[in-house]
């Protein structure tokens, strides 16, 4: 039995495809937390609304898309509430934990796998926490120089950023392929969920 007393602020718990950067295509339960520290102008998730859960009931809720053993804790920003407690039970049933945070604070102890989005607003601020991910994915607007923030990683994406217009869209993606023809140690990051029509 678990005895880790808290609850989590939980936005949402769904069955998909990791749409995003190097596990894109995978099976994937996401585990979305509420609430985050930025508020980027672009922010394509709504992350406000949530239950109360603990780590029981979230690991219960979890298991119920059995044998896919890969999760993403995402968010609003995950580091804000997520736990070595919560992390260790993922582990305790065998899963293989993914998260997605923005960089901004440090990240718990036993997260298989890193995925910093580095946000330009928080790291002028000098304020970026994390040095190291296994993977950084840059959101590019089309303006904006692309910077890994001093954060290192194994793998570079960049994703361009849905800007909820399909023409500027087009021209933003455009722009990413050309930035990783000519930096070709970069990789281009799709939202292929959105492309295919899943959540
Ligand atoms: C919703 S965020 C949640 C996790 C964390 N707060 C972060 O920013 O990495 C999940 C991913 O979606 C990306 N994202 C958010 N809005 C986007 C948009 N309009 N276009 C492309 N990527 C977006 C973020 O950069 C991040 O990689
Ligand atoms: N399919 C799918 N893949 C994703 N990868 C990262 C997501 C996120 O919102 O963190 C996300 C998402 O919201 N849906
Ligand atoms: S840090 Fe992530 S969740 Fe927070 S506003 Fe930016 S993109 Fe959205
Ligand atoms: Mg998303």
């Amino acid at each position: 039995m678990n005895h880790d007393v808290r609850t989590y602020k939980v936005n949402e718990i769904f069955y998909s495809l990791q749409g995003e950067g190097h596990h894109a295509g995978k099976a994937a339960v996401f585990v979305r937390f509420a609430k985050c520290n930025l508020h980027c102008s672009f922010c394509d998730t709504n992350f406000d609304e949530y239950t109360e859960m603990s780590a029981q009931q979230i690991i219960e809720n979890v298991q119920q898309y059995a044998p896919c053993n890969f999760v993403v804790i995402t968010g609003g920003e995950p580091t804000l509430q997520v736990t070595a407690t919560l992390l260790q039970l993922f582990h305790v049933h065998g899963y293989y934990v993914s998260m997605e945070t923005n960089g901004t604070h440090p990240i718990p102890k036993g997260v298989d796998w890193i995925t910093c989005s580095p946000k330009k607003a928080f790291i002028e601020a000098g304020d970026v926490q994390i040095k190291q991910a296994n993977e950084i994915k840059v959101v590019y607007d089309g303006i904006h120089p692309i910077s890994t923030f001093g954060i290192e990683a194994e793998e570079r994406y960049v994703q361009p950023c849905d800007v909820g217009d399909e023409s500027r869209n087009k021209e933003i993606l455009q722009k990413a392929i050309q930035f990783v023809k000519t930096h070709p140690q970069w990789k281009l990051s799709l939202q292929l969920h959105k492309l295919i029509g899943i959540q």
